[in-house]
């Protein structure tokens, strides 16, 4: 189910144009190289959407807003929904401060996504529409006994903005508003890198800039291309390896990742 998407990927190089924050827009570009797409990054309001006009898709992170390139976000998400190019949120650390608050709903409100990736604390707090938590990692969980309540929230918030929604975590849930994948793979060691959740919405943007018609897929297919990816890199780790291997190890599982290995490893269930 999830092979020809990750095979459209690889065989259509797909420019992805990434408005991102500055602590991981280097890991974001190799990501988005290793998983077969083309990385542009372009922030200045006088060219950014004169890129995303030439993109296959776009990435939108707010990880480290500036009033500087601020009005480049919503003109490039302008430019994609004329030209029908996939547009990702990223709504990183949006419980943090009234700044980021303000800057994503005002997003929600101006730009059509294809898809909104996030994590708990994330999407909890954009549903919401007010603060959250503060940090920008997430801390609170999806559990056996808030599950039912996690994939509500998701649902609804899909269903409310026409986005599908990832929420990421120990396990992720992505949400089109009516089917829920409830994917499984992925490993802690993720959250000691930092960064793991903008790579995966720029590999998001990948899947959907190769597969425009299936946004629901492309968004699982990417999910869990991330999590089994951070589950062969843990498994490659020695006795003297730690987070700064892994963050390696995991590149070069994304870059080495077949459509076959994506297809048997992909662990999800349907709710
Ligand atoms: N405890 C965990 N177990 C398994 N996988 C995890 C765990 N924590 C995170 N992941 C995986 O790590 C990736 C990033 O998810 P996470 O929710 O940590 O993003 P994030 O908080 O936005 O990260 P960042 O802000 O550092 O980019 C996802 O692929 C997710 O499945
Ligand atoms: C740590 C951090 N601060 C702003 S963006 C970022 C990268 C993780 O999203
Ligand atoms: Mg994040």
């Amino acid at each position: 189910m999830f092979a020809p998407l990750l095979q459209n990927l690889r065989d259509r190089h797909p420019l992805v144009h990434a408005i991102t924050n500055y602590v991981t827009a280097n890991d974001c570009a190799n990501l988005l190289l290793a998983c077969g797409a083309s990385p542009i990054m372009a922030d200045e309001p006088e060219e950014a959407p004169e890129i995303t006009a030439r993109a296959a898709g776009l990435v939108l992170n707010l990880g480290t807003l500036h009033r500087a390139t601020l009005p480049a976000l919503p003109a490039c998400g302008r430019t994609a929904n004329a030209r029908g190019i996939p547009v990702v949120l990223d709504p990183v650390g949006v419980g943090a401060s009234r700044f980021r608050r303000d800057t994503a709903l005002r997003l929600l409100r101006e730009v059509r996504f294809t898809v909104i990736r996030g994590n708990l604390s994330e999407i909890e707090t954009l549903a919401r529409g007010q603060e959250g938590a503060p940090g920008v990692d997430s801390t609170d969980r999806v559990t056996a006994d808030n599950l039912d309540a996690c994939c509500a929230l998701v649902r609804e918030f899909a269903r409310r903005t026409g986005a599908v929604v990832a929420m990421s975590g120990s396990v992720d849930l992505v949400s089109d508003g009516q089917t829920v994948y409830c994917i499984r793979n992925g490993h802690p060691m993720m959250g000691l890198v930092t960064g793991t959740g903008c790579q995966l919405s720029c590999l998001t943007g990948a899947f959907a800039a190769a597969n425009p018609d299936r946004p629901l897929e492309a968004a699982a297919a990417a999910v869990c291309a991330m999590g089994l990816c951070g589950e062969i890199a843990h498994a490659r780790l020695g006795p003297e390896d730690g987070s700064g291997s892994f963050r390696t190890y995991l590149m070069d599982a994304v870059c080495r990742l077949t459509p076959d290995q994506l297809e048997k490893g992909a662990r999800y269930e349907l709710r």
